[in-house]
């Protein structure tokens, strides 16, 4: 019991509720079997996202209090700029409203047309500013995170040889920067190794090309690290998260993970031409460069929750709580991506829904079944989030995945284990689960407005 102990007790609650059955098929239908389409108040265990659903802590809440709501040289600003100074080592924060703000920013600032940006795997807001910005995100990620059920412990890791070939075929010059995400979403959370963000850096540097982190769950990462690269065993993890950033240029990262807030994100470089560039644009997107479209108050709680997610207590219930979910699933014969994930469980749809063609949609199905049965809301992360090749075909990933996502310090493990119990009954009635058919499409990032209706 002492891996999952939560290191803090419950000041403030927010109820929760299950709604009836007949109200959870109403609901599910009115949201086109699209759980971004549900309202929260039907929702009883939210697993859509970890971002911004976080609890903050007595501190971060103290620190609202101390919100400098001037419009320039905010003192909040100079308390976040001295927290990722200290904890990710670098030097120069661009502050933004979110981490697609940052994302948007960098893009804009290092890619030109028709560059490309290999990246471990794509995330789909990453992909998009990479797009908009004119180039081309490419996957570099390592062959065994495309295999659900293999259980290498660091399935993030950029494949060195992938990257190799793709700067020899299209020569240095054509890659605007490295991109490398931490604890890979969409491989299922999976961390990258301290050693293999030192060899990616060593292949970049002899070429000059700038690497640029997603360092969005990166404390979870280093967390990862700690317990499964022996040489840091004993390491605390600000220095580790030091040394990680010290093998890059720079990154983006978006606050409402990691940093145990609701809203914030920045970008943070060690090289004085980045910062310059996106500190000059962010007056134009975001706000001052003081505050990035945040409230100081808000900026102060991200500068105290950076410090906490450093804390190896909490990230090791954190990260056990997750493991949890995964046990009782592995358990309960429910085919998942292994090994859990830093932040979520992913379950395997194909493998759950075998009676299912790609067209109907497996993952979207799967988790529109998942609310109805239970109430617990997740999200699809297969082939509608993937979204269309350029000739506009869709695309049919390996891994069509439904997050079941935990947020930080809010569930207790009495949820984690209906959650878990509701999924394992569906999974014995799963042939019983009729597919869906898209009826409405979006322009962009689909998976967030489709509506479907069930065959
Ligand atoms: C690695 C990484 C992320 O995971 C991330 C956001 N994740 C999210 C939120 C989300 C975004 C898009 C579709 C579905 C859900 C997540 O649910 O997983 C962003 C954008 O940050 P932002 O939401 O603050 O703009 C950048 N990098």
């Amino acid at each position: 019991l002492i891996d999952l102990i939560e290191p803090f007790k419950i000041k403030v609650i927010e109820p929760v509720r299950l709604v009836s059955e007949e109200r959870r098929k109403q609901a599910i239908k009115e949201a086109g079997y699209n759980t971004f389409l549900l309202l929260s108040e039907d929702v009883f265990i939210d697993l859509l996202t970890d971002s911004g659903t976080s609890a903050m802590s007595d501190n971060q809440w103290a620190g609202m209090m101390l919100g400098d709501e001037a419009y320039a040289g905010s003192k909040n600003f100079y308390h976040l700029e001295k927290a990722i100074q200290d904890v990710l080592g670098y030097k120069y924060v661009t502050p933004t409203h979110q981490g697609r703000g940052a994302e948007h920013l960098m893009s804009q600032a290092l890619i030109s047309e028709g560059q490309i940006v290999p990246r471990n795997m794509y995330f789909t807001t990453s992909k998009l500013h990479v797009n908009i910005a004119g180039g081309v995100m490419p996957d570099v990620i390592i062959d065994e995170a495309h295999d659900p059920e293999n259980e290498f412990e660091f399935k993030g890791n950029v494949d060195l040889l992938k990257l190799q070939k793709v700067i020899d075929e299209n020569g240095p010059e054509k890659i605007a920067y490295v991109n490398v995400e931490m604890n890979v979403n969409m491989a299922g959370g999976q961390p990258v190794s301290m050693a293999n963000l030192r060899a990616v850096k060593k292949l970049c540097d002899q070429y000059k090309i700038k690497v640029i982190f997603d360092a969005t769950r990166s404390s979870e990462n280093a967390y990862f690290i700690k317990t499964r690269e022996k040489e840091y065993a004993d390491v605390p993890i600000i220095d580790i998260l030091n040394e990680m950033m010290s093998y890059s240029d720079g990154c983006i990262y978006s606050s409402k993970k990691d940093c145990l807030v609701n809203i914030g994100g920045f970008l943070a470089t060690h090289d004085k031409e980045i910062f310059e560039k996106t500190r000059s644009m962010v007056v134009v997107y975001e706000g001052l460069h003081t505050y990035g479209g945040m409230a100081g108050r808000d900026m102060e709680a991200v500068a105290r929750g950076l410090r906490e997610s450093t804390q190896v207590s909490y990230l090791k219930y954190r990260t056990n709580q997750v493991k949890l979910l995964g046990d009782l699933l592995i358990e309960g014969g429910v085919p998942i991506v292994r090994p859990p994930g830093g932040h979520a469980i992913f379950l395997n749809a194909l493998k759950f829904l075998p009676h299912l063609t790609r067209e109907q949609w497996p993952a979207q199905t799967l988790s529109a079944a998942i609310y109805e049965a239970s109430g617990v809301r997740s999200m699809e992360r297969g082939a509608i989030s993937k979204g269309r090749d350029k000739d506009g075909n869709n695309i049919f990933p390996n891994l069509e995945l439904v997050r079941l996502t935990i947020p930080r310090r809010v569930y207790t493990n009495t949820h984690i284990e209906y959650a878990a119990e509701c999924i394992i009954d569906l999974y014995k009635r799963r042939h019983e689960i009729p597919g869906l058919k898209m009826v409405f499409e979006p322009e962009y990032l689909r998976f967030f407005q489709a509506t479907f209706e069930q065959l």
